[in-house]
């Protein structure tokens, strides 16, 4: 009987209809017609104990002034035969009220564990519709440092100062690259940019000529660009990479201009030595031809 009450607490919590409460003749369907509001009672047996201990049945009814009277009775067996098992003097379950609403009763057990809220949202229709990421995606390159607006700097280079290693020097007051623009733009003598010893138009040059004039006992530098001779040494201190460097390639056929296009072929040596154009480089057979006069159509 225990047992079958519990089964009715429980299917008041979980609200999950017990199977056997519809079934024919169920002890459950008893009880649950009794809850709602039936007219007749279970009949509980019980029994009580006479003086000789021995069982008598009750008659239905009677069960709590049996029990009442079984209480107040001193057995005087006691310590002599064992006690009745506890079942028996147990008091039936208070029976709800029929007109009551059935309100869920306190309980010593917990209730049904609530399973934990998912940590994920399940997918909605957006996510679940979105295409998996393209393979035309997965190659695109990350963004390009050269998107990065440019710098107001001077400088001639267009990469970035701190992705190479510098080996800039430090000039002389006055040799910065707008001196040396305003130099070539207004030269203090005539003969300073191209040299002393050239004539006043432009000249045949010999690899014998060009190696004779390599910096070096006073003599000026000359350096080939494009198969025209330069007069270097007017630059020498502007230039930024130090007049070491510079050197490499005076009085050289090839050297100078193949060290230059490695150091810095963003770099216009056109525009930055026009003015100290000397000739152009002719072979040793070729010296002298036209006298030199038709060199002036370079101009
Ligand atoms: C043998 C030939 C040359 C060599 C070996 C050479 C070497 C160098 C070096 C090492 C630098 C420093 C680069 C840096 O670290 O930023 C430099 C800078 C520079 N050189 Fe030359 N150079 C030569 C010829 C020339 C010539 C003939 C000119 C002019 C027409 C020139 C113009 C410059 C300029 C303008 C810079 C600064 C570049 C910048 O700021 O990005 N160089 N050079």
């Amino acid at each position: 009987i225990i047992y079958r009450y519990q089964s009715t607490r429980h299917s008041a919590w979980t609200g999950i209809q017990d199977p056997g409460k519809s079934g024919a003749g169920s002890p459950i369907a008893e009880l649950e017609d009794d809850d709602d509001g039936a007219k007749t009672r279970p009949e509980i047996p019980t029994f009580t104990l006479d003086e000789e201990g021995s069982n008598k049945d009750a008659a239905p009814g009677d069960t709590q002034k049996d029990i009442q009277a079984t209480k107040s009775k001193p057995s005087s067996r006691l310590g002599t035969s064992p006690p009745p098992p506890p079942s028996s003097i147990m008091p039936p379950p208070p029976r709800p009220s029929p007109n009551a609403k059935r309100k869920p009763e306190p309980s010593l057990m917990p209730p049904p564990p609530i399973p934990a809220p998912t940590p994920r949202a399940p997918p909605t229709l957006s996510t679940t519709l979105r295409p998996p990421p393209s393979t035309a995606s997965t190659l695109r390159a990350p963004p390009s440092r050269s998107l990065a607006p440019p710098t107001s700097s001077l400088s001639t280079s267009t990469l970035s100062p701190s992705a190479r290693p510098s080996k800039k020097v430090l000039l002389d007051p006055g040799h910065s690259p707008l001196d040396w623009a305003h130099l070539t733009a207004n030269p203090p003598t005539p003969t300073f940019l191209r040299g002393a010893e050239v004539p006043p138009q432009l000249i045949r040059v010999p690899p014998s000529a060009l190696k004779w004039h390599n910096g070096r006992k006073g003599r000026d530098a000359w350096g080939v660009w494009q198969g025209k001779v330069y007069n270097l040494t007017p630059y020498m201190k502007f230039h930024p990479g130090g007049v070491g460097e510079l050197m490499r390639g005076a009085g050289k056929v090839v050297e100078g201009e193949k060290l230059f296009n490695e150091k810095h072929p963003w770099v216009s040596w056109e525009n930055m030595l026009g003015e100290c154009l000397v000739g152009i480089l002719v072979s040793e057979n070729e010296v002298g031809k036209g006298e030199g006069n038709e060199l002036e159509e370079m101009d």
